[in-house]
């Protein structure tokens, strides 16, 4: 399985989200997707989901388009069904009138994996915004995609969610050997869970490598215009900690 783009770029009007990016993902690897707002994760990933206009070439290899997960950056959905019934959507092409109790089951332990099988019965509208999070990932785990382009998966979650989350996705990344490309403004995060990163800035690749070697100071003051401090931490990860914002123009 593998996930190559080539020379993307996307165009609203007459501003440039993104410009020549070349990137490739491989099945079994989490490559996370970082750089300031702004700079083009959103419109990359939706552009290789298929749902944003766009130049340069996107393909699959060992896949076809109809196997990407795509999970939005804002999924405003209030719709008047249970969390059970949303995540049995995600199963549609599978689902004839009537719901076999496999596909119960199968959204049941999508639930269950993601810590939040007490909800199955709830209404979407009134959960909270990081449960609402959970339950469209487990929409989009519950398709069994083999493409997972998730944005901003966990910028709603605490820190136990955010964490069991990022650990379900590895592991299932591995497991399936997935691709898995997932936009996140947590540099730790993104240094401790994915196996590569790719940063943006301002539409452009600026570097794309292991955390280690792309997550460096200098990188991250040119990407961010912030002095941070980078360092090893006693598990082995790159950690970094934003010291200073420095001047838009230095
Ligand atoms: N529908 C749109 N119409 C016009 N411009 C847009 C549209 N969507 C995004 N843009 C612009 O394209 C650029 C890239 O936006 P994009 O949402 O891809 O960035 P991002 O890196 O995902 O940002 P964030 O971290 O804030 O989510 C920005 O300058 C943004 O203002």
């Amino acid at each position: 399985m593998r996930l190559s783009v080539q020379d993307l770029s996307v165009r609203y009007g007459s501003r440039k989200a993104l410009d020549g990016i070349r990137l490739d993902a491989r099945g079994g690897e989490v490559l996370a997707l970082i750089g300031p707002n702004g700079s083009g994760k959103s419109s990359f990933l939706r552009a290789v989901a298929g749902l944003q206009r766009h130049g340069g070439t996107v393909s699959l290899q060992g896949a076809t388009r109809e196997a990407i997960g795509f999970l939005p950056q804002d999924n405003g959905a209030r719709a008047a069904l249970t969390v059970l019934e949303t995540v049995l959507l995600g199963r549609r092409r599978a689902l004839g009138w009537r719901v076999p109790e496999a596909e119960l089951a199968r959204a049941g332990e999508v639930l269950r994996r993601l810590g939040i099988a007490a909800l199955a019965g709830r209404l979407l509208g009134e959960l909270s915004g990081g449960q609402r999070q959970m339950v469209f990932l487990a929409q989009v785990l519950a398709a069994e995609p083999a493409v997972l382009l998730l944005d901003e998966p966990t910028s709603a979650l605490d820190i136990r969610h955010a964490l069991a989350l990022l650990t379900l996705l590895r592991d299932l990344t591995r497991q399936r050997d997935l691709v898995t490309v997932v936009a996140i403004h947590d540099l730790n995060a993104a240094a401790r869970f994915a196996d590569r990163i790719a940063l943006l800035r301002e539409g452009r690749l600026l570097a794309a490598g292991t955390p280690r070697t792309v997550l460096t100071e200098e990188a991250i003051a040119r990407a961010y215009r912030v002095d941070a401090h980078v360092h090893e931490a006693p598990d082995g990860h790159i950690a970094v900690s934003p010291c200073r914002a420095l001047d838009e123009a230095g």
